[in-house]
Protein backbone atom coordinates (compact mmCIF):
# COMPACT_ATOMS: atom_id res chain seq x y z
CA UNK A 1 0.00 0.00 0.00
CA UNK A 2 1.19 3.48 -1.02
CA UNK A 3 2.21 6.16 1.55
CA UNK A 4 -1.18 8.34 0.35
CA UNK A 5 -3.26 4.57 1.56
CA UNK A 6 -1.10 4.50 4.56
CA UNK A 7 -1.89 7.89 6.03
CA UNK A 8 -5.53 7.85 4.87
CA UNK A 9 -6.21 4.58 6.69
CA UNK A 10 -4.29 6.52 9.87
CA UNK A 11 -6.51 9.53 9.62
CA UNK A 12 -9.13 7.36 10.13
CA UNK A 13 -7.81 5.39 12.78
CA UNK A 14 -7.52 8.48 15.03
CA UNK A 15 -10.58 10.21 14.36
CA UNK A 16 -12.68 7.74 15.73
CA UNK A 17 -10.72 5.94 18.62
CA UNK A 18 -12.30 2.02 19.71
CA UNK A 19 -14.05 2.18 23.31
CA UNK A 20 -11.42 -0.09 25.47
CA UNK A 21 -12.43 -3.35 27.00
CA UNK A 22 -15.26 -3.83 24.17
CA UNK A 23 -14.85 -6.70 21.71
CA UNK A 24 -17.43 -6.67 19.15
CA UNK A 25 -18.39 -9.61 16.91
CA UNK A 26 -20.50 -9.35 12.82
CA UNK A 27 -22.60 -11.90 14.32
CA UNK A 28 -26.11 -13.08 12.59
CA UNK A 29 -27.19 -9.55 11.60
CA UNK A 30 -23.56 -7.49 11.27
CA UNK A 31 -22.51 -5.70 14.69
CA UNK A 32 -25.11 -4.66 17.07
CA UNK A 33 -24.57 -2.45 19.94
CA UNK A 34 -25.13 0.60 22.44
CA UNK A 35 -24.44 3.27 19.76
CA UNK A 36 -22.39 5.30 21.92
CA UNK A 37 -19.90 1.80 21.45
CA UNK A 38 -20.03 2.25 17.36
CA UNK A 39 -18.59 4.73 15.85
CA UNK A 40 -14.74 2.88 15.08
CA UNK A 41 -17.08 -0.10 14.36
CA UNK A 42 -18.42 1.88 11.67
CA UNK A 43 -15.93 3.73 10.37
CA UNK A 44 -13.93 0.31 9.90
CA UNK A 45 -17.23 -1.47 8.30
CA UNK A 46 -16.45 1.81 5.74
CA UNK A 47 -13.10 0.47 4.85
CA UNK A 48 -14.23 -3.03 4.68
CA UNK A 49 -17.22 -2.35 2.38
CA UNK A 50 -14.49 -0.29 0.14
CA UNK A 51 -12.26 -3.15 0.21
CA UNK A 52 -15.61 -5.48 -0.55
CA UNK A 53 -16.21 -3.08 -3.50
CA UNK A 54 -12.57 -3.22 -4.95
CA UNK A 55 -12.86 -6.69 -4.58
CA UNK A 56 -15.49 -8.07 -6.23
CA UNK A 57 -15.73 -4.65 -8.99
CA UNK A 58 -19.19 -3.78 -8.31
CA UNK A 59 -21.72 -1.79 -5.85
CA UNK A 60 -21.26 -2.82 -1.92
CA UNK A 61 -24.44 -1.52 0.53
CA UNK A 62 -23.33 -0.24 3.97
CA UNK A 63 -26.48 -0.38 6.17
CA UNK A 64 -26.48 1.15 9.88
CA UNK A 65 -29.50 -0.11 11.81
CA UNK A 66 -30.13 -2.21 14.88
CA UNK A 67 -33.87 -3.75 13.68
CA UNK A 68 -35.83 -4.84 16.44
CA UNK A 69 -33.47 -3.68 18.94
CA UNK A 70 -33.88 -0.84 21.64
CA UNK A 71 -33.93 2.72 19.93
CA UNK A 72 -30.36 3.75 21.99
CA UNK A 73 -28.77 0.41 19.70
CA UNK A 74 -27.25 0.43 16.42
CA UNK A 75 -25.65 -1.33 14.32
CA UNK A 76 -24.17 -1.81 10.72
CA UNK A 77 -24.88 -4.42 8.19
CA UNK A 78 -22.84 -4.88 4.76
CA UNK A 79 -25.26 -6.02 1.43
CA UNK A 80 -23.07 -8.37 -1.36
CA UNK A 81 -23.45 -7.17 -4.88
CA UNK A 82 -26.51 -9.50 -5.27
CA UNK A 83 -28.31 -7.68 -2.58
CA UNK A 84 -27.49 -10.79 -0.34
CA UNK A 85 -25.70 -10.47 3.00
CA UNK A 86 -22.12 -10.06 3.57
CA UNK A 87 -20.04 -13.21 1.64
CA UNK A 88 -19.71 -15.60 5.04
CA UNK A 89 -15.77 -15.91 4.59
CA UNK A 90 -15.35 -11.74 5.20
CA UNK A 91 -16.66 -12.71 8.22
CA UNK A 92 -13.61 -12.97 10.30
CA UNK A 93 -11.80 -10.16 8.47
CA UNK A 94 -15.13 -8.51 10.05
CA UNK A 95 -13.99 -9.19 13.28
CA UNK A 96 -10.25 -8.67 13.21
CA UNK A 97 -11.14 -5.24 12.04
CA UNK A 98 -13.22 -4.00 14.19
CA UNK A 99 -11.60 -5.12 16.92
CA UNK A 100 -8.03 -3.72 15.84
CA UNK A 101 -6.39 -2.16 18.98
CA UNK A 102 -3.59 -0.54 17.82
CA UNK A 103 -3.09 1.80 14.61
CA UNK A 104 -0.24 -0.55 13.43
CA UNK A 105 -2.37 -3.61 13.89
CA UNK A 106 -4.95 -2.15 11.52
CA UNK A 107 -2.41 -1.63 8.80
CA UNK A 108 -0.78 -5.53 9.31
CA UNK A 109 -4.75 -6.65 8.74
CA UNK A 110 -5.62 -4.62 5.58
CA UNK A 111 -2.17 -5.95 4.36
CA UNK A 112 -2.50 -9.04 4.75
CA UNK A 113 -6.11 -9.57 3.76
CA UNK A 114 -5.66 -7.59 0.75
CA UNK A 115 -2.62 -9.90 -0.30
CA UNK A 116 -5.00 -12.96 0.87
CA UNK A 117 -7.79 -12.13 -1.73
CA UNK A 118 -5.30 -10.31 -4.22
CA UNK A 119 -7.16 -7.16 -3.56
CA UNK A 120 -5.04 -4.57 -5.73
CA UNK A 121 -5.35 -0.94 -3.91
CA UNK A 122 -3.89 0.93 -6.88
CA UNK A 123 -6.25 3.67 -6.62
CA UNK A 124 -7.67 3.60 -10.42
CA UNK A 125 -10.63 0.63 -10.27
CA UNK A 126 -13.83 2.42 -9.69
CA UNK A 127 -15.02 1.63 -5.50
CA UNK A 128 -18.55 2.71 -4.12
CA UNK A 129 -20.88 2.26 -1.13
CA UNK A 130 -23.93 3.24 -0.83
CA UNK A 131 -25.17 4.31 2.40
CA UNK A 132 -28.82 3.60 4.09
CA UNK A 133 -29.85 3.84 7.80
CA UNK A 134 -33.17 3.68 9.54
CA UNK A 135 -34.35 6.66 12.01
CA UNK A 136 -32.48 6.26 15.27
CA UNK A 137 -31.32 9.54 15.79
CA UNK A 138 -27.71 8.04 16.21
CA UNK A 139 -27.72 7.17 12.57
CA UNK A 140 -26.56 10.29 11.16
CA UNK A 141 -23.42 10.77 12.92
CA UNK A 142 -22.71 6.97 12.34
CA UNK A 143 -23.34 7.40 9.14
CA UNK A 144 -20.31 10.40 9.11
CA UNK A 145 -17.89 7.73 10.61
CA UNK A 146 -18.45 5.17 8.09
CA UNK A 147 -18.64 7.85 5.21
CA UNK A 148 -15.05 8.53 7.14
CA UNK A 149 -13.74 4.84 6.63
CA UNK A 150 -15.11 4.44 3.14
CA UNK A 151 -13.12 7.29 1.78
CA UNK A 152 -10.18 6.02 3.54
CA UNK A 153 -9.59 3.77 0.88
CA UNK A 154 -8.57 5.76 -2.24
CA UNK A 155 -10.39 6.70 -4.52
CA UNK A 156 -13.80 4.99 -3.07
CA UNK A 157 -16.90 7.43 -2.79
CA UNK A 158 -19.58 6.58 -0.61
CA UNK A 159 -23.23 7.74 -1.78
CA UNK A 160 -25.35 8.67 1.10
CA UNK A 161 -29.01 7.21 0.10
CA UNK A 162 -30.86 8.91 3.15
CA UNK A 163 -32.83 6.93 5.60
CA UNK A 164 -34.53 3.68 4.18
CA UNK A 165 -35.32 -0.01 5.10
CA UNK A 166 -32.35 -2.20 5.32
CA UNK A 167 -34.80 -4.08 2.02
CA UNK A 168 -34.51 -1.31 0.12
CA UNK A 169 -30.86 -0.62 0.40
CA UNK A 170 -30.40 -4.49 -0.53
CA UNK A 171 -32.83 -3.83 -3.80
CA UNK A 172 -30.72 -0.67 -4.58
CA UNK A 173 -27.56 -2.67 -4.97
CA UNK A 174 -28.91 -5.56 -6.64
CA UNK A 175 -30.55 -3.06 -9.13
CA UNK A 176 -27.22 -0.86 -9.51
CA UNK A 177 -25.31 -4.06 -10.25
CA UNK A 178 -27.33 -5.04 -13.02
CA UNK A 179 -27.46 -1.75 -14.03
CA UNK A 180 -30.76 -1.42 -13.58
CA UNK A 181 -32.70 2.14 -11.92
CA UNK A 182 -32.10 2.01 -8.34
CA UNK A 183 -33.43 5.54 -6.77
CA UNK A 184 -36.41 5.19 -4.26
CA UNK A 185 -38.90 5.88 -6.64
CA UNK A 186 -37.56 3.25 -9.23
CA UNK A 187 -38.39 1.13 -5.94
CA UNK A 188 -41.89 2.16 -4.97
CA UNK A 189 -42.95 2.31 -9.12
CA UNK A 190 -41.54 -1.21 -9.29
CA UNK A 191 -43.48 -2.53 -6.42
CA UNK A 192 -46.72 -1.03 -7.22
CA UNK A 193 -46.61 -1.53 -11.00
CA UNK A 194 -46.48 -5.42 -10.69
CA UNK A 195 -48.70 -5.00 -7.56
CA UNK A 196 -51.22 -3.15 -9.75
CA UNK A 197 -50.19 -5.93 -12.82
CA UNK A 198 -51.45 -8.72 -10.23
CA UNK A 199 -54.46 -7.63 -9.39
CA UNK A 200 -55.34 -6.95 -12.85
CA UNK A 201 -55.56 -10.78 -13.21
CA UNK A 202 -57.44 -11.84 -10.55
CA UNK A 203 -59.99 -13.90 -11.88
CA UNK A 204 -62.88 -11.68 -12.54
CA UNK A 205 -65.39 -14.25 -10.02
CA UNK A 206 -63.44 -13.17 -7.07
CA UNK A 207 -63.20 -9.77 -7.60
CA UNK A 208 -66.12 -9.02 -5.27
CA UNK A 209 -66.89 -11.02 -2.18
CA UNK A 210 -68.16 -10.79 0.95
CA UNK A 211 -65.77 -10.78 4.37
CA UNK A 212 -62.92 -8.92 3.18
CA UNK A 213 -61.66 -5.76 3.98
CA UNK A 214 -60.55 -3.46 2.03
CA UNK A 215 -58.16 -2.55 4.54
CA UNK A 216 -55.71 -3.45 6.20
CA UNK A 217 -54.04 -1.88 9.33
CA UNK A 218 -50.08 -1.87 9.70
CA UNK A 219 -48.64 -1.12 12.90
CA UNK A 220 -45.43 0.67 11.86
CA UNK A 221 -43.27 -0.67 14.80
CA UNK A 222 -42.20 3.39 15.12
CA UNK A 223 -39.60 2.78 12.85
CA UNK A 224 -38.92 3.42 9.09
CA UNK A 225 -41.30 1.06 7.60
CA UNK A 226 -44.49 3.28 8.61
CA UNK A 227 -43.53 6.09 6.34
CA UNK A 228 -42.03 4.34 3.46
CA UNK A 229 -45.60 2.12 3.34
CA UNK A 230 -47.61 5.62 3.78
CA UNK A 231 -45.55 6.20 0.22
CA UNK A 232 -46.23 3.30 -1.41
CA UNK A 233 -50.12 3.22 -0.15
CA UNK A 234 -50.08 6.60 -2.37
CA UNK A 235 -49.38 4.58 -5.54
CA UNK A 236 -52.01 1.78 -4.83
CA UNK A 237 -55.64 2.32 -5.73
CA UNK A 238 -57.27 -0.91 -5.12
CA UNK A 239 -55.69 -1.26 -0.98
CA UNK A 240 -56.23 1.26 1.43
CA UNK A 241 -53.59 1.09 3.96
CA UNK A 242 -53.69 2.46 7.24
CA UNK A 243 -50.53 3.51 9.22
CA UNK A 244 -50.80 3.31 12.64
CA UNK A 245 -47.05 3.91 14.96
CA UNK A 246 -45.47 5.45 12.20
CA UNK A 247 -43.18 7.12 14.92
CA UNK A 248 -44.53 10.38 13.49
CA UNK A 249 -46.25 11.34 16.47
CA UNK A 250 -43.40 10.57 19.45
CA UNK A 251 -44.11 7.04 19.80
CA UNK A 252 -41.02 5.35 20.63
CA UNK A 253 -39.00 2.73 17.98
CA UNK A 254 -39.62 -0.80 18.50
CA UNK A 255 -41.43 0.12 22.28
CA UNK A 256 -44.75 -2.28 22.57
CA UNK A 257 -44.77 -1.98 19.10
CA UNK A 258 -43.38 -4.19 16.05
CA UNK A 259 -43.40 -7.76 14.39
CA UNK A 260 -40.68 -9.00 17.20
CA UNK A 261 -42.79 -8.05 20.10
CA UNK A 262 -46.14 -9.28 18.70
CA UNK A 263 -44.27 -12.39 17.74
CA UNK A 264 -42.88 -13.03 20.67
CA UNK A 265 -45.12 -11.95 23.61
CA UNK A 266 -48.22 -12.66 21.33
CA UNK A 267 -49.82 -9.56 22.22
CA UNK A 268 -51.49 -6.56 20.48
CA UNK A 269 -49.29 -3.58 19.76
CA UNK A 270 -49.93 -0.01 20.96
CA UNK A 271 -52.67 1.37 19.76
CA UNK A 272 -54.70 -1.37 18.27
CA UNK A 273 -57.39 -2.63 20.48
CA UNK A 274 -60.69 -4.06 20.40
CA UNK A 275 -62.18 -1.29 18.20
CA UNK A 276 -59.86 -3.73 15.48
CA UNK A 277 -61.44 -6.86 16.07
CA UNK A 278 -61.38 -9.26 13.23
CA UNK A 279 -59.91 -6.93 10.88
CA UNK A 280 -56.56 -7.22 8.91
CA UNK A 281 -53.41 -6.04 10.82
CA UNK A 282 -50.16 -6.74 10.22
CA UNK A 283 -46.73 -5.50 11.86
CA UNK A 284 -42.99 -4.43 10.84
CA UNK A 285 -39.76 -4.76 12.25
CA UNK A 286 -37.99 -1.59 12.99
CA UNK A 287 -36.07 -1.54 9.61
CA UNK A 288 -38.86 -3.25 7.85
CA UNK A 289 -36.94 -6.60 6.89
CA UNK A 290 -39.69 -9.03 9.02
CA UNK A 291 -44.13 -8.71 8.60
CA UNK A 292 -46.49 -10.70 10.45
CA UNK A 293 -50.24 -10.62 10.46
CA UNK A 294 -52.28 -10.79 13.18
CA UNK A 295 -56.13 -10.93 14.51
CA UNK A 296 -57.27 -8.73 17.50
CA UNK A 297 -60.08 -11.01 19.64
CA UNK A 298 -63.10 -9.59 20.61
CA UNK A 299 -63.17 -7.73 23.41
CA UNK A 300 -61.73 -8.71 26.59
CA UNK A 301 -58.27 -10.11 25.57
CA UNK A 302 -55.06 -9.06 24.96
CA UNK A 303 -53.79 -12.19 23.38
CA UNK A 304 -54.02 -12.39 19.38
CA UNK A 305 -54.27 -14.50 16.87
CA UNK A 306 -50.76 -14.15 15.27
CA UNK A 307 -50.46 -15.24 11.37
CA UNK A 308 -46.91 -15.79 11.52
CA UNK A 309 -43.73 -16.15 8.98
CA UNK A 310 -45.06 -19.82 8.32
CA UNK A 311 -48.35 -18.88 7.47
CA UNK A 312 -47.50 -16.51 5.08
CA UNK A 313 -44.89 -19.06 3.39
CA UNK A 314 -47.82 -21.10 2.84
CA UNK A 315 -50.13 -18.47 1.53
CA UNK A 316 -47.08 -17.89 -1.31
CA UNK A 317 -46.48 -21.06 -1.85
CA UNK A 318 -50.09 -21.91 -2.42
CA UNK A 319 -50.65 -19.28 -4.85
CA UNK A 320 -47.50 -20.33 -7.08
CA UNK A 321 -48.12 -24.04 -6.69
CA UNK A 322 -51.32 -22.81 -8.31
CA UNK A 323 -50.15 -20.78 -10.96
CA UNK A 324 -47.44 -23.89 -11.92
CA UNK A 325 -49.94 -25.90 -11.80
CA UNK A 326 -51.85 -23.72 -14.72
CA UNK A 327 -48.38 -23.55 -16.93
CA UNK A 328 -48.42 -27.55 -17.47
CA UNK A 329 -52.05 -27.29 -18.20
CA UNK A 330 -51.20 -26.67 -21.52
CA UNK A 331 -49.67 -28.87 -24.01
CA UNK A 332 -47.84 -26.54 -25.55
CA UNK A 333 -46.29 -24.48 -22.42
CA UNK A 334 -45.00 -27.57 -20.81
CA UNK A 335 -42.01 -26.88 -21.94
CA UNK A 336 -40.76 -25.43 -18.37
CA UNK A 337 -42.60 -28.53 -16.85
CA UNK A 338 -39.60 -29.13 -14.85
CA UNK A 339 -40.05 -25.83 -12.73
CA UNK A 340 -38.93 -26.70 -8.97
CA UNK A 341 -40.36 -25.21 -6.52
CA UNK A 342 -38.86 -25.64 -3.31
CA UNK A 343 -40.00 -24.11 0.65
CA UNK A 344 -37.02 -23.85 3.16
CA UNK A 345 -37.80 -23.46 6.87
CA UNK A 346 -35.79 -23.29 10.16
CA UNK A 347 -36.06 -25.73 13.05
CA UNK A 348 -38.23 -23.12 14.62
CA UNK A 349 -40.79 -23.52 11.81
CA UNK A 350 -44.33 -24.77 13.72
CA UNK A 351 -44.72 -28.47 13.06
CA UNK A 352 -48.20 -28.08 11.96
CA UNK A 353 -46.94 -25.84 8.80
CA UNK A 354 -44.03 -28.06 8.07
CA UNK A 355 -46.99 -31.24 7.41
CA UNK A 356 -49.00 -28.81 5.78
CA UNK A 357 -46.76 -27.98 3.02
CA UNK A 358 -45.23 -31.32 2.67
CA UNK A 359 -49.00 -32.32 2.33
CA UNK A 360 -48.76 -30.25 -0.74
CA UNK A 361 -46.64 -32.50 -2.23
CA UNK A 362 -44.05 -29.46 -1.71
CA UNK A 363 -40.53 -30.41 -1.22
CA UNK A 364 -39.18 -28.97 2.36
CA UNK A 365 -35.86 -28.06 3.30
CA UNK A 366 -34.37 -26.82 6.75
CA UNK A 367 -31.48 -24.92 7.01
CA UNK A 368 -29.82 -23.61 10.59
CA UNK A 369 -31.31 -20.22 12.07
CA UNK A 370 -30.24 -17.14 9.91
CA UNK A 371 -31.27 -15.42 6.28
CA UNK A 372 -28.23 -16.49 4.73
CA UNK A 373 -28.86 -20.09 5.44
CA UNK A 374 -32.40 -19.97 4.33
CA UNK A 375 -31.70 -17.35 1.15
CA UNK A 376 -28.64 -19.85 -0.09
CA UNK A 377 -30.80 -22.83 -0.02
CA UNK A 378 -34.16 -21.33 -1.65
CA UNK A 379 -31.49 -19.82 -4.62
CA UNK A 380 -31.01 -23.99 -5.48
CA UNK A 381 -34.51 -23.92 -6.96
CA UNK A 382 -36.53 -22.13 -9.84
CA UNK A 383 -38.81 -21.17 -7.38
CA UNK A 384 -37.43 -21.15 -3.59
CA UNK A 385 -39.59 -19.65 -0.83
CA UNK A 386 -37.92 -19.13 2.46
CA UNK A 387 -39.06 -18.22 5.65
CA UNK A 388 -38.46 -18.00 9.47
CA UNK A 389 -41.45 -18.13 11.64
CA UNK A 390 -40.58 -14.45 13.06
CA UNK A 391 -41.45 -13.03 9.12
CA UNK A 392 -38.09 -12.69 7.84
CA UNK A 393 -38.65 -14.13 4.17
CA UNK A 394 -38.75 -13.82 0.78
CA UNK A 395 -39.74 -15.68 -2.53
CA UNK A 396 -36.44 -15.95 -5.08
CA UNK A 397 -36.56 -16.96 -8.79
CA UNK A 398 -34.01 -18.13 -10.65
CA UNK A 399 -32.33 -16.34 -13.75
CA UNK A 400 -33.25 -19.09 -15.97
CA UNK A 401 -37.26 -19.31 -14.84
CA UNK A 402 -36.95 -15.50 -14.90
CA UNK A 403 -35.65 -15.50 -18.61
CA UNK A 404 -38.25 -18.69 -19.87
CA UNK A 405 -41.20 -16.69 -18.34
CA UNK A 406 -40.05 -13.17 -19.88
CA UNK A 407 -39.75 -15.13 -23.25
CA UNK A 408 -43.18 -16.58 -23.10
CA UNK A 409 -44.31 -13.30 -21.72
CA UNK A 410 -43.03 -11.36 -24.96
CA UNK A 411 -44.69 -14.01 -26.96
CA UNK A 412 -48.29 -13.42 -24.96
CA UNK A 413 -48.15 -9.59 -24.96
CA UNK A 414 -48.44 -9.77 -29.12
CA UNK A 415 -51.24 -12.80 -28.79
CA UNK A 416 -54.29 -13.69 -26.68
CA UNK A 417 -54.12 -13.18 -23.27
CA UNK A 418 -56.75 -15.69 -22.04
CA UNK A 419 -55.82 -18.55 -20.98
CA UNK A 420 -55.12 -19.32 -16.92
CA UNK A 421 -51.69 -20.42 -18.56
CA UNK A 422 -50.79 -17.35 -20.30
CA UNK A 423 -52.60 -15.36 -16.76
CA UNK A 424 -50.05 -17.56 -14.43
CA UNK A 425 -46.83 -16.84 -16.74
CA UNK A 426 -47.40 -12.78 -15.84
CA UNK A 427 -48.45 -13.55 -12.50
CA UNK A 428 -45.15 -15.37 -11.89
CA UNK A 429 -43.43 -12.87 -13.89
CA UNK A 430 -44.96 -9.99 -11.45
CA UNK A 431 -43.96 -11.66 -8.67
CA UNK A 432 -40.79 -11.73 -9.42
CA UNK A 433 -40.60 -8.22 -9.94
CA UNK A 434 -42.81 -7.31 -6.31
CA UNK A 435 -41.11 -9.74 -4.20
CA UNK A 436 -37.75 -8.33 -2.94
CA UNK A 437 -34.94 -10.54 -5.09
CA UNK A 438 -32.18 -9.35 -2.43
CA UNK A 439 -33.45 -10.19 1.00
CA UNK A 440 -36.35 -10.67 2.95
CA UNK A 441 -38.92 -7.44 2.76
CA UNK A 442 -41.96 -6.47 4.95
CA UNK A 443 -43.18 -4.04 2.19
CA UNK A 444 -43.20 -5.97 -0.85
CA UNK A 445 -44.20 -9.09 1.44
CA UNK A 446 -47.34 -7.07 2.49
CA UNK A 447 -48.65 -6.15 -1.23
CA UNK A 448 -48.10 -9.80 -2.01
CA UNK A 449 -49.96 -11.08 0.73
CA UNK A 450 -52.71 -8.66 0.14
CA UNK A 451 -53.04 -9.18 -3.45
CA UNK A 452 -53.02 -13.19 -3.12
CA UNK A 453 -55.75 -13.12 -0.31
CA UNK A 454 -57.97 -10.87 -3.33
CA UNK A 455 -57.12 -13.56 -5.66
CA UNK A 456 -58.22 -16.36 -3.18
CA UNK A 457 -61.17 -14.56 -2.33
CA UNK A 458 -60.22 -15.65 1.16
CA UNK A 459 -60.00 -12.96 4.55
CA UNK A 460 -57.20 -13.16 7.06
CA UNK A 461 -59.26 -16.02 8.84
CA UNK A 462 -60.10 -18.04 6.41
CA UNK A 463 -55.89 -17.98 5.51
CA UNK A 464 -55.53 -18.38 9.57
CA UNK A 465 -57.45 -21.41 8.97
CA UNK A 466 -54.60 -23.26 6.71
CA UNK A 467 -53.62 -25.63 9.57
CA UNK A 468 -53.13 -24.81 13.38
CA UNK A 469 -50.21 -24.55 15.12
CA UNK A 470 -49.11 -26.90 17.35
CA UNK A 471 -48.82 -25.22 20.54
CA UNK A 472 -45.53 -24.29 21.46
CA UNK A 473 -42.99 -22.65 24.05
CA UNK A 474 -39.42 -20.91 23.39
CA UNK A 475 -37.07 -20.52 26.54
CA UNK A 476 -33.42 -18.94 27.14
CA UNK A 477 -31.19 -20.55 29.44
CA UNK A 478 -27.68 -18.60 30.64
CA UNK A 479 -25.27 -20.98 30.57
CA UNK A 480 -21.34 -20.78 31.13
CA UNK A 481 -20.08 -21.13 27.43
CA UNK A 482 -23.01 -21.51 24.88
CA UNK A 483 -20.33 -22.42 22.37
CA UNK A 484 -19.70 -25.51 23.77
CA UNK A 485 -23.40 -27.00 22.24
CA UNK A 486 -22.46 -28.25 18.82
CA UNK A 487 -25.29 -29.07 16.72
CA UNK A 488 -26.00 -30.65 13.39
CA UNK A 489 -29.14 -31.64 11.25
CA UNK A 490 -30.08 -27.96 10.90
CA UNK A 491 -29.60 -27.68 14.71
CA UNK A 492 -31.87 -30.37 15.60
CA UNK A 493 -29.85 -32.60 16.97
CA UNK A 494 -27.12 -31.94 19.91
CA UNK A 495 -23.69 -33.62 19.34
CA UNK A 496 -21.92 -32.13 21.93
CA UNK A 497 -22.00 -32.03 25.27
CA UNK A 498 -22.25 -35.97 24.95
CA UNK A 499 -25.10 -37.64 26.30
CA UNK A 500 -27.20 -34.36 26.28
CA UNK A 501 -29.51 -35.38 22.86
CA UNK A 502 -30.51 -38.81 24.38
CA UNK A 503 -31.81 -37.35 27.66
CA UNK A 504 -33.46 -34.45 25.34
CA UNK A 505 -34.95 -37.80 23.08
CA UNK A 506 -36.05 -39.45 26.53
CA UNK A 507 -38.04 -36.43 27.80
CA UNK A 508 -39.43 -35.76 24.50
CA UNK A 509 -41.08 -38.76 23.82
CA UNK A 510 -43.13 -38.91 26.80
CA UNK A 511 -45.02 -35.98 25.09
CA UNK A 512 -48.08 -36.48 21.65
CA UNK A 513 -46.76 -34.88 19.24
CA UNK A 514 -43.36 -33.57 21.19
CA UNK A 515 -40.83 -31.89 19.03
CA UNK A 516 -37.98 -30.25 21.13
CA UNK A 517 -34.44 -29.02 20.51
CA UNK A 518 -31.99 -26.99 22.07
CA UNK A 519 -29.05 -24.89 20.18
CA UNK A 520 -26.83 -22.13 21.00
CA UNK A 521 -27.79 -18.37 19.79
CA UNK A 522 -26.13 -16.35 17.55
CA UNK A 523 -27.29 -12.94 18.71
CA UNK A 524 -27.43 -13.32 22.13
CA UNK A 525 -25.57 -14.84 24.60
CA UNK A 526 -28.07 -17.57 25.23
CA UNK A 527 -29.20 -21.26 24.95
CA UNK A 528 -32.21 -21.12 22.74
CA UNK A 529 -34.95 -24.10 23.83
CA UNK A 530 -37.69 -24.94 21.46
CA UNK A 531 -40.42 -26.97 22.50
CA UNK A 532 -43.54 -28.45 20.59
CA UNK A 533 -46.43 -30.28 21.95
CA UNK A 534 -50.05 -31.24 21.64
CA UNK A 535 -51.28 -28.89 24.42
CA UNK A 536 -50.11 -25.61 25.62
CA UNK A 537 -49.40 -27.66 29.25
CA UNK A 538 -47.31 -30.40 27.51
CA UNK A 539 -45.22 -28.06 25.60
CA UNK A 540 -44.49 -25.25 28.53
CA UNK A 541 -43.51 -28.94 30.62
CA UNK A 542 -41.34 -29.78 28.09
CA UNK A 543 -39.18 -26.74 27.51
CA UNK A 544 -38.80 -26.13 30.99
CA UNK A 545 -37.45 -29.95 31.23
CA UNK A 546 -35.46 -29.77 28.45
CA UNK A 547 -34.08 -26.39 29.82
CA UNK A 548 -33.06 -27.82 33.24
CA UNK A 549 -31.18 -30.84 31.29
CA UNK A 550 -29.60 -27.78 29.60
CA UNK A 551 -28.65 -25.95 32.97
CA UNK A 552 -27.41 -29.55 34.26
CA UNK A 553 -25.31 -29.96 31.38
CA UNK A 554 -23.84 -27.09 30.79
CA UNK A 555 -24.66 -24.38 33.48
CA UNK A 556 -22.66 -22.18 35.70
CA UNK A 557 -22.44 -25.20 38.13
CA UNK A 558 -21.60 -28.45 36.03
CA UNK A 559 -18.25 -29.44 35.55
C1 LIG B 1 -35.36 -17.96 17.21
C2 LIG B 1 -35.15 -16.68 16.49
O1 LIG B 1 -36.11 -15.95 16.24
N1 LIG B 1 -33.90 -16.39 16.12
C3 LIG B 1 -33.55 -15.16 15.42
C4 LIG B 1 -32.28 -14.58 16.00
O2 LIG B 1 -31.23 -15.51 15.86
P1 LIG B 1 -30.57 -16.35 17.06
O3 LIG B 1 -29.35 -16.98 16.44
O4 LIG B 1 -31.63 -17.35 17.46
O5 LIG B 1 -30.29 -15.41 18.16
O6 LIG B 1 -31.94 -13.40 15.29
C5 LIG B 1 -31.65 -13.62 13.89
C6 LIG B 1 -31.22 -12.30 13.28
O7 LIG B 1 -32.23 -11.34 13.34
C7 LIG B 1 -32.89 -14.20 13.20
O8 LIG B 1 -32.57 -14.49 11.86
C8 LIG B 1 -33.33 -15.46 13.94
O9 LIG B 1 -34.52 -15.95 13.40
MG1 LIG C 1 -35.13 -6.43 10.96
Amino acid sequence: MNEEQQSLLLKSYSRFLPTQGVKLSYGTAGFRADASLLPSTLCRVGILAALRSLKTTSVIGLMITASHNKVSDNGVKIADPSGGMLSQHWEPFADALANAPSPQHLLMLINEFVEKEGISMDGVRPVEVLLGRDTRPSGDALLHAATLGVTSIVGAVATDMGILTTPQLHWMVRARNKGLRASEQDYFDQLSSSFRCLMGLIPTEKRKFDGMDEKVVVDGANGVGGVKLKDLGKLLNALVIEVRNSGEDGGVLNDGVGADYVQKEKVLPYSFGSKDAGIRCASLDGDADRLVYFIVPPEGSSKIDLVDGDKILSLFALFIREQLSFLNEKEDEKNYQQARLGVVQTAYANGASTNYLKQLGLEVNFTPTGVKYLHEKAAEFDIGIYFEANGHGTVLFSESFIGWLEARNNEISSGSKDSEGEKAVMRLLAVSKLINQAVGDALSGLLLVEVILQHMGWSIHRWNELYHDLPSRQLKVKVADRTAVITTNAETVVVSPPGLQEAINAETAKYPQGRCFVRPSGTEDVVRVYAEASTQEAADTLANCVAKLVDQFLGFNSS
